[in-house]
């Protein structure tokens, strides 16, 4: 084995449990593409998610619900051939785990072996309790999703917070305790009050990232293409800009159309 380039650590689903041991917090970002995956690698993101949003920011539909599984691959396998460290988690689309434990099963083969990534996700708790331990029993490490789940949209008719109700909150906690003691190695809270995130995170030994979910969790995570500015019209308020790339490339592209549309692009230097 050549040793040459492995100065790194790889992050496993181990690690990330001895993170939350260390208190030491858990950084997570999505991404779709080779290109996007070696940058946010290089940064040193502890995790990668290629998450259904691409359904959202790569595909342009109104929700997650119509990406497919062979899609998600794609996006994965493109994924994985840009990272050296970080844990590559891929989102089981809306369809491919909710009929029966075996079809879940086969979904998660399938993005193993297919994309090569590390671990999968799917949402919700106790509906999907018998898929996820199919999944794990397969050696397949899973990390679960409570909360705003987007799969669900038509059920709900919203994005608003969730759990905010007593018996919504004490369902999301009893889920959250079935994926630990199930196994998975890790849960995203999405939308859900503060206070309740970090009741949720001090109650169980695995990782939990937030996302709209406060402070008091393990971890954050957030669609890379909304916290970079490539995403105009999404904003709520968990959300912090990082950069204002719409308005750079915006910029950039006009300036590029009227150097092509004068004659100043190529100049002497940029032509053979
Ligand atoms: N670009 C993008 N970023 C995301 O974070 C994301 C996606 N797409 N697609 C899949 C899910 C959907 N997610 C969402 C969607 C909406 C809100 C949200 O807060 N929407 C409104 C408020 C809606 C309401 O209160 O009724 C907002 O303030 O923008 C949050 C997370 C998170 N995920
Ligand atoms: C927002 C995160 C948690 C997600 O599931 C996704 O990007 O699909
Ligand atoms: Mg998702």
């Amino acid at each position: 084995m050549s040793t040459a380039k492995k100065q790194y650590k790889r992050v496993t689903v181990k690690s990330l449990v001895d993170m939350k041991q260390r208190k030491e917090k858990i950084s997570m970002l999505t991404a779709y593409d080779y290109t996007m995956a070696k940058i946010v690698d290089g940064a040193g993101i502890d995790v990668i998610l290629v998450g259904d949003s691409a359904s959202n920011v790569m595909a342009g539909h109104e929700t997650t619900l119509p990406i497919t599984l062979d899609q998600m691959i794609y996006h994965a396998s493109s994924v994985i051939r840009g990272i050296d460290r970080s844990l590559v988690v891929v989102d089981l689309p809306f369809g491919s785990y909710q009929s029966d434990p075996k079809e879940a099963l086969r979904s998660a083969i399938r993005i193993m072996k297919e994309s090569g990534g590390h671990a999968v996700k799917l949402e919700g708790g106790k509906e999907v309790k018998d898929s996820i331990k199919r999944i794990l029993n397969a050696g397949i490490p899973v990390m679960g999703h409570l909360g705003l789940t987007p799969q669900s949209i038509y059920k709900f008719g919203t994005y608003t917070v969730r759990a905010k109700e007593e018996a919504e909150a004490e369902k999301l906690k009893s889920d959250a305790k079935m994926l630990e003691k199930l196994g998975c190695f890790a849960v995203v809270l999405e939308k859900v009050p503060a206070q309740l995130a970090k009741e949720v995170a001090e109650s169980i030994s695995i990782p939990v990232i937030g996302i709209g979910a406060g402070a008091g969790v393990d971890g954050q995570v957030l669609v890379v293409h909304d916290m970079i500015g490539m995403t105009h019209e999404f904003n709520p308020r968990f959300l912090r800009r990082y950069l204002d790339l719409y308005s750079e490339m915006t910029q950039a592209f006009k300036q590029y159309n009227d150097d092509v549309k004068s004659g100043d692009f190529p100049n002497a230097e940029e032509q053979y």
